[in-house]
This record gives C-alpha cells, structure tokens and sequence, in this order.
C-alpha cells in the first residue's frame, strides 16, 4: 500500500488549483440515467471514486468516456441493458445508491445492492426508500438487495417531508421526480451547493425545478429529459483542506476557482481562529501572517452550517491553538477517528461521544500514523505539514477517492511532501 511522507517545512506560498466537486460529480453522473441523449460534464475532477461510478455505469450499460485527461465525462445511457446495481461495485462507495432514482424513473425498477455502512456512521439508506414509496415505489428488500419497482403508469408525485436533512436522499428524489406524474414537493431539503449544481443539471436537462439551495424544492414532472453540457462546481472540501494548509503553517495561499459563499460558516471560523481569508479575481487568499492560531468552538451541521466534511482537518488546525476548542460532530456518529491518530503526533484530545475537546499544544511531532477515512487522511497530512520530523501516512487509498494530485499541488507551494509506492505484500 501507498504511504505518504510529510515533513515540516516552514511557511506555504503560492497557489493551489481547486477542482470539480467530488460530491457534485458523483451526484450528476447518475443523472445520465434519465435519458437517452448524451449529458457531458466539465470540469470533473480526477479521483477514484469517480471511476467507481463510471464502472458502476458501464455495468448497466451506459457508455462514459473520460476526456481532456478525465476533466470532461462524456455520458450516454442510450441503450441501458441491466437493472442490477451489483454488490461488488457498490459496496465501494455509498454513493452508489443514487443510480436508483433515475433508474426507477425512466425505466420503472431498479435492482441495488445496500450500500451499508462505513467507518463514520451506519448511514442507513431509509429516507431515499421512504422517499420512493411516497412516489408509489413498492419496494423490497432481499439478499442485501433493494428490489424497486414504480407503479404501472411511472412514478407519482408525492409531498415528501424528510425528519432530518439528507444530501443524498433529497438528491434520489429530486432525480425520480423529473420524470415522475405530477407536481413534487420535497420539505426540509438538503440546502448544499451540490443540490444546487444538480438542480442547474437536471433544468439544463429540461426539467422543471424550483426552490434548490431553500429547504423546499417543488419539481413539476415532465416526459422526457434531453441531454446537456454542464460545469460541475468548486469542491467547497477541497478548497476549504487546501485553505488550511496556511492557516496551519503559516505564509499565503491563494486558492485558485474559490468562492466564500461555498465555505462562509468555515470562514467565520477561520476568521476567529485570526486567519484572513481574502476574495481575489482568481479565487481566495488565506495568509496567517502574525501570532498563534486562537482556540475556536465548532459545531458540525448541514448546509449552509460547518461541513462535517471539514471537521478533521479543522481539527488539524486547532491541535496548535492557543487554548481549549470543542468541536461537535452532529452529522456522523463515530467521526473523530482521526483524533488518536493526532494524539500520536502530540496533541491534546480528548473524546467524549460527539465532542471532541482539543487542548491547543506549541507544536506537533511527526509520528507513524493511518488514515481511517477520506477527511481523516487529509488532516493527518495538514498536521504533518507543521509536525516537526517526519509524517507517514499509510493507507492513502482513502485520500484517492477525494483528492487529485495532493501531493503536486501541495508541492507546488513548497511542502515537503511525497508518495511512496507500496508493494503488493504490504497489503
Ligand atoms: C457523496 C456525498 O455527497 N457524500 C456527502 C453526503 O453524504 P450522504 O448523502 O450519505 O449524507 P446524508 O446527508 O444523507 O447524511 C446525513 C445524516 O442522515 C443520516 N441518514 C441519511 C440517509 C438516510 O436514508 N437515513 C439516515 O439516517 C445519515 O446517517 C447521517 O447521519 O452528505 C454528507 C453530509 O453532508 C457528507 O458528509 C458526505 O460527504
Ligand atoms: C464522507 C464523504 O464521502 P462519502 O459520502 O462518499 O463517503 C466525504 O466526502 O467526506
């Protein structure tokens, strides 16, 4: 297995490209199930998880061909030929469940695999069923397989009233009922950008949708959607990880396609922990030109809330402030897995269910240590950014799935940071 090897090397400067949004792309992709003409994307990023996707089209027949080195996917579902979302393919990757609202919709069933749980959380699935049940779904369960069929006629509209936010679930609707009988009304909605990005998909597409980015989205089902060409949009995670790079070493960085309205609540808070962030034409500057980091208190929660997604590598940020920060998790239940891995590396942490408090140290060591997740891998290399010594990081496939290029782009602002090829037996 691949390692990475981090060592402290003084202040960032310069500029680091932000790319597509992993989370957007991996919704939009399956999009092309709803229709037979061809729907490009630009600017993709390049990431493992994203060719988990595209397998898991090809295996039901759609064609997606990966240009310009993987920035564009072009993807056509003209001649789908299975209805089965296999175990093997979509235990890789939870995000897999979001074929079976387009392929409910224009094909009326859909045969997928429990995506399960994973290291942050169980993450059930039940709201995007409850959700295609409302629509007129019968649905069952067998051999770890969700076997979904829509009623004679194509699915319903249905006024659906989520009990908590669900990216992924208000995604699965918004899907089903483009094509679905009648008027939609998903309530308590998921509010992230990523809904957003795939809102302006599906309208470029031919659908009729209102109310994305507000807690209500009314969708008036139509026929048929047509293809369409659409920009997927800045990965906020990204930015916001590559944000912190500075923010924790010190010196200026200018992250290139940035926007604050992608990351204001995580702003706020980098603003009380004395970074500054400016907008430029390009993009945001982060600098922590004077003084220690201070103490700041996070609560995790949805959009436009703290991203639970930045949680670890804020946590990175917070081992060297001066004073005591408590971060909440509200989201996933067991997502402080990086916490002990920081510990190895000097900090201060202690767990208590979904608090973690975090007594701010003068510096961290670098250490031996193992990335238990996609977040929680990156937050390991931002400590190791400003440890003293030498960082490895193992199991780096974690980072794969979430981030192209880590290593060259954070070269390019002068770390001190490299992959090292694993052999076959390290596994
Ligand atoms: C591919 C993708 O976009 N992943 C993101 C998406 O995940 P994902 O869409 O899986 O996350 P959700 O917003 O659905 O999860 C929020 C909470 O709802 C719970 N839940 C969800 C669905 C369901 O049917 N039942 C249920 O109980 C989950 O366990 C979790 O506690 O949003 C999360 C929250 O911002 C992010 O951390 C993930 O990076
Ligand atoms: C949790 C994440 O992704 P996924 O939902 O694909 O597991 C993430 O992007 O941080």
């Amino acid at each position: 297995m691949d390692q990475i090897i981090v060592r402290g090397n003084g202040p960032l400067h310069g500029e680091i490209p932000i790319a597509g949004a992993k989370n957007a792309c991996l919704t939009l992709m399956p999009a092309t199930l709803l229709t037979d003409q061809p729907l490009t994307l630009t600017n993709a990023p390049r990431l493992s998880d994203i060719r988990t996707m595209t397998d898991l089209l090809r295996s039901l027949g759609a064609e997606v061909a990966s240009l310009q080195d993987g920035q564009v996917l072009a993807l056509s579902s003209h001649d789908l030929n299975s209805h089965t979302a296999d175990y093997d393919i979509v235990r890789k990757m939870r995000a897999s469940i979001l074929v079976l609202g387009p392929m409910l919709a224009r094909d009326g069933q859909a045969i997928v695999s429990l995506p399960g749980g994973c290291a942050i959380g169980a993450r059930p699935v039940d709201l995007h069923l409850k959700a295609f049940e409302a629509m007129g779904a019968e649905l069952d369960l067998r051999d770890g397989y969700v076997h979904a069929k829509a009623p004679v006629g194509g699915l319903r509209g249905a006024v659906i009233d989520f009990p908590i936010v669900s990216v992924g679930a208000t995604e699965n609707a918004l899907m089903a009922a483009t094509l679905a009988r009648g008027t939609t009304v998903l309530k308590n909605a998921a509010r992230e950008p990523e809904i957003v990005d795939l809102a302006q998909c599906l309208r470029r597409m031919g659908a009729n949708i209102e109310g994305e980015g507000t807690s209500t989205i009314t969708i008036e089902g139509v026929q048929a959607l047509s293809g369409a060409t659409h920009p997927v949009v800045t990965d906020r995670i990204e930015l916001g990880t590559y944000m912190l790079a500075p923010a924790i070493c010190g010196g200026e960085v200018e992250c290139l396609g940035g926007r604050i309205d992608l990351v204001s609540a995580f702003c706020e808070k980098l603003d009380a922990a004395g970074i500054e962030v400016t907008e430029t034409d390009r993009g945001l500057k982060v600098a922590r030109k004077n003084g220690r980091i201070r103490a700041v208190d996070v609560v995790t929660e949805p959009f436009p809330g703290f991203p639970t997604d930045l949680q670890a590598q804020m946590m990175a940020l917070l081992c060297m402030a001066e004073g005591t920060s408590v971060l909440e998790e509200k989201i996933f239940e067991n997502r402080f897995m990086h916490a002990p891995e920081l510990t190895r590396m000097g900090a201060r942490i202690e767990v208590h269910g979904g608090h973690a408090t975090v007594h701010g140290v003068d510096k961290l060591r670098g250490a031996r240590v193992m990335a238990t997740d996609l977040r929680a891998s990156v937050s390991l290399i931002l400590a190791g950014l400003a440890a003293e010594g030498e960082t490895v990081v193992s199991r780096v496939y974690h980072l794969d799935r979430g981030y192209e290029k880590v290593v060259r782009k954070l070269r390019g602002v002068g770390a001190d940071i490299e992959r090292i090829k694993g052999t076959p037996s390290d596994e």
